[in-house]
């Protein structure tokens, strides 16, 4: 699906006008300051539930009012096939906070939901902005957040499991901290984390294997020199060769001493590596971005393969990949009939993008004060 008609109430700077998108391609630019990466977040919230930006809600609802909202309208995809302005919608999304009240409320069709995965499952939202690159370069937590995207929008049912998991971690935690250990409620939340667990990393493990496939065709296609070797690997979190009950019954003195749960799928990753060596040490800058990138086109390419649309938000990137890159980026995400939202300061140039192929359906937007005008 696509995000064709937002409009935003008290969103940063944005105008409360309603815009009408293309489910293909959307060019955004305007001058610093203008409100170009709010449109973008304000797609992201919908999709997301949050911010992409910052974490606080404070910090997006405009100044002096303490409640905004965010409507959308999907249709029905696939990008490129439609003509959006002869495509109705077919979802209605909205999300309304009220920061005074530290109150969300949610829609979707008119109808009130309760989780926010009612949402997102509508909305399958990925961003690319400089803060991406974290995803090699920075810690696990950043590479499990990819992966749970992923995991979540090809099987929706891992949230409720992804929670339950988080809770009983969280309980799990409390009672480590608690000054004599109690072995027996230890015992407790020991079997039911292992069972969660186990279950929660069975689908994360699938899901990989497909994200794998995904990647290693991207890579192919690339034929990049650079990448020889390149291996990507699913951590689950303690060494699956034990349960996982067996593995914390191992180590309850050390989980003890340091009170927090040691083992298990809070500490998931996606090990990157050549030659035996985490890529982040190896690969230039500049490699470490391309990586990243084509990380996200092998998730789009899974979603994709499964007749998901996703909506890419390529946010100020002209800053942090060159033009080949860029071109290199905007043709997959055409070829895998994605969304795109990109943003710049400078007029797009879609004759670049482009060269030489025919260019998908796009839309051009300038931003000035917060308000779209398309040109
Ligand atoms: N809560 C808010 N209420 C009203 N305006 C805000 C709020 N937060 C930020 N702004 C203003 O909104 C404007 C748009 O910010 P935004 O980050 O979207 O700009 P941008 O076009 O992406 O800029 P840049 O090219 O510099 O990244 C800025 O002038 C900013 O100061």
């Amino acid at each position: 699906m696509a995000l064709v008609k937002l409009q935003t109430q008290n969103f940063r700077n944005l105008a409360p006008d309603p815009i009408s998108f293309s489910p293909s391609f959307n060019l955004i630019y305007g001058a610093n300051g203008s409100g170009k990466s709010s449109v973008l977040e304000a797609i992201g919230y919908l999709g997301l539930g949050r911010s992409f930006r910052v974490t606080r809600h404070q910090a997006v609802v405009s100044h002096g009012q303490s409640k905004l909202t965010v409507f959308g309208g999907l249709d029905k995809g696939m990008a490129g096939t439609s003509d959006d302005s002869q495509e109705p919608v077919v979802h209605r999304l909205g999300i309304a906070r009220d920061v005074a009240a530290k109150e969300t409320s949610l829609r979707v069709d008119g109808e009130a939901v309760r989780s926010l995965s009612a949402l997102a499952m509508h909305l399958p939202v990925s961003v690319i902005d400089p803060g991406v690159f974290d995803i090699v370069a920075g810690g696990p937590g950043k590479r499990r957040q990819f992966l749970d995207w992923l995991v979540f929008h090809v099987e929706p049912s891992f949230s409720l499991t992804w929670q339950q998991c988080q809770r009983v971690t969280s309980q799990r935690n409390q009672t480590l901290r608690n000054g004599r250990l109690d072995e027996s409620l230890m015992r407790v939340w020991d079997n039911q984390f292992g069972a969660l667990a186990e279950t929660l990393s069975d689908i994360r493990e699938q899901v990989f294997r497909k994200f794998k496939t995904a990647f290693n065709e991207v890579l192919k296609e690339l034929d990049a020199g650079w990448t020889e070797g390149l291996k990507l690997e699913f951590y689950p979190g303690w060494d699956r060769s034990q349960s996982l009950v067996e593995v914390l019954a191992g180590h309850r003195e050390q989980e003890r001493r340091m009170g927090h749960t040691l083992y298990g799928p809070n500490r998931a990753d996606i090990r990157l590596k050549l030659g035996g060596r985490p890529v982040a040490e190896t690969f230039s800058r500049g490699q470490q971005k391309t990586l990243v990138i084509l990380m996200k086109i092998a998730q789009g390419k899974v979603l994709s393969d499964l007749g998901k649309q996703v909506t890419f938000l390529l946010d100020d990137i002209n800053a942090e990949l060159d033009v080949r890159h860029r071109i290199m980026l905007a043709r997959k995400l055409q070829e895998l009939r994605c969304q795109v939202f990109i943003t710049s300061i400078e007029h797009p140039e879609p004759d670049v993008l482009w060269a030489g192929v025919d260019a998908p359906e796009y839309r051009m937007f300038h931003v000035e004060h917060g308000k779209l005008t398309e040109e």
